[in-house]
């Protein structure tokens, strides 16, 4: 049975289903303007940029200072994200109960809150980690909320494909705590959180559309609608397959395990990507990818670390040998 939109956001219990953490605890207001519940992702695409480079594992120290800095800064993002948005968000049924909008919080509080989140983030990088990653995540919370937030959110359905740039940075910063800079890898994972993030947020947005169109946000279904936009989650989720396949060669060592991993989780998100193209107007396939998208990309991230274990790396040789040999045997016959 579908539910229109309306009737999804009008039921809180349904709403809570297309946010998966919102029902399990409800914040402190101070904790909620930092958006919380997208920071794990956040570190765990930072942690995939650290497993893609020559310098994993991390000494100990340097790895607590770059995912405790990257969550202050993402941190940071959020609160600044917040007040930027709090007269949209109290207009928008989603976000109207949030602190701002709601009166939990003031605005010259979160933006205390944020400035020492972004001062104790920067420190924190540059005493415990290096310049390019604290560089990078400020670059991050520029990106965020001047880039997306405040110039593309509100004027072009493509915001979230120019704007996702901010979320595909944190991959960087894990590669810049590396080693020191960022190489091929840390761009491989990069554009991947890029092409990851239409699928992500469009099927998401499919969902919430009569809620942007409420108040003139022109996000792909407000403008082009539902089929329109599920056509283009297709492509990009394809193009999401294809670019994640690169991994094999992006991992310094262990990528034949990666790959072989990969496949059941790309099949998973074509199954919904295709579910989605052929009823666009069937909300739980839009509700379906938007969850699994999160679920992907936490396993994506969790192949890449696995890929640089010891046995990760012997299955990889032992697996290059099997291979030569069948090539050899082939060419012989
Ligand atoms: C411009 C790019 C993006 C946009 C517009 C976007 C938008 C959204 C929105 C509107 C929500 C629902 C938030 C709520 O109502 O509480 C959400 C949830 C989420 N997003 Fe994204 N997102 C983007 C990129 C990312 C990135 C890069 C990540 C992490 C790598 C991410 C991780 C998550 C997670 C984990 C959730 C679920 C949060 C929860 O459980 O409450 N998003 N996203
Ligand atoms: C390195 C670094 C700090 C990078 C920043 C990464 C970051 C915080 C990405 C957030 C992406 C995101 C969830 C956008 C949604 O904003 P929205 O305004 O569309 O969501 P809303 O409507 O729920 O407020």
């Amino acid at each position: 049975m579908v539910s229109s939109t309306s009737q999804i956001l009008e039921n809180p219990s349904s709403r809570n289903k297309f946010v998966p953490s919102r029902k399990l605890v409800k914040l402190p207001a101070w904790l909620e303007v930092a958006k919380p519940r997208l920071i794990p992702l956040l570190l765990a695409t930072t942690l995939g940029g650290m497993a893609l480079s020559e310098g994993w594992p991390l000494p100990s120290p340097r790895l607590a200072c770059t995912l405790g800095g990257g969550a202050l800064a993402a941190a940071a993002a959020g609160a600044l994200n917040c007040l930027w948005e709090q007269d949209l968000d109290g207009r928008m049924e989603r976000t109207s109960s949030r602190a701002l909008p709601s009166g939990r919080l003031s605005p010259s509080t979160v933006f205390a809150g944020a400035i020492s989140c972004t001062l104790a983030a920067a420190t924190l990088l540059v005493s415990g980690v290096n310049c390019l990653a604290a560089g990078l995540s400020l670059l991050g919370i520029c990106c965020y909320v001047l880039l997306y937030t405040a110039l593309l959110k509100p004027r072009t359905s493509q915001n979230i494909v120019f704007g996702g740039v901010a979320g595909a940075i944190p991959p960087l910063v894990g590669a810049a705590a590396a080693t020191g800079h960022v190489g091929l890898s840390g761009w491989w994972l990069f554009a991947l959180v890029m092409v990851w993030t239409p699928a992500h947020f469009w099927a998401l947005a499919i969902l919430l559309k009569d809620d942007y169109r409420s108040v003139g946000i022109p996000m792909l279904p407000v403008v082009k609608g539902s089929v329109f936009t599920a056509r283009a989650i297709s492509r990009y989720g394809w193009a999401t397959v294809f670019l994640s396949t690169f991994g094999v060669f992006a991992l310094p060592d262990g990528g034949l395990l990666y790959g072989l991993l990969l496949i059941p989780f790309n099949g998973r998100l074509l199954q919904m990507v295709h579910r989605l193209a052929s009823d666009p107007d069937d909300l739980t396939n839009a509700k379906g990818l938007f969850r699994w998208s999160i679920l992907y990309m936490f396993g994506i991230c969790l192949l890449l670390v696995i890929s640089r274990f010891p046995l990760a790396s012997q299955f990889h040789s032992q697996g290059i040998v099997l291979f030569t040999n069948i090539a050899n045997t082939l060419s012989i016959a």
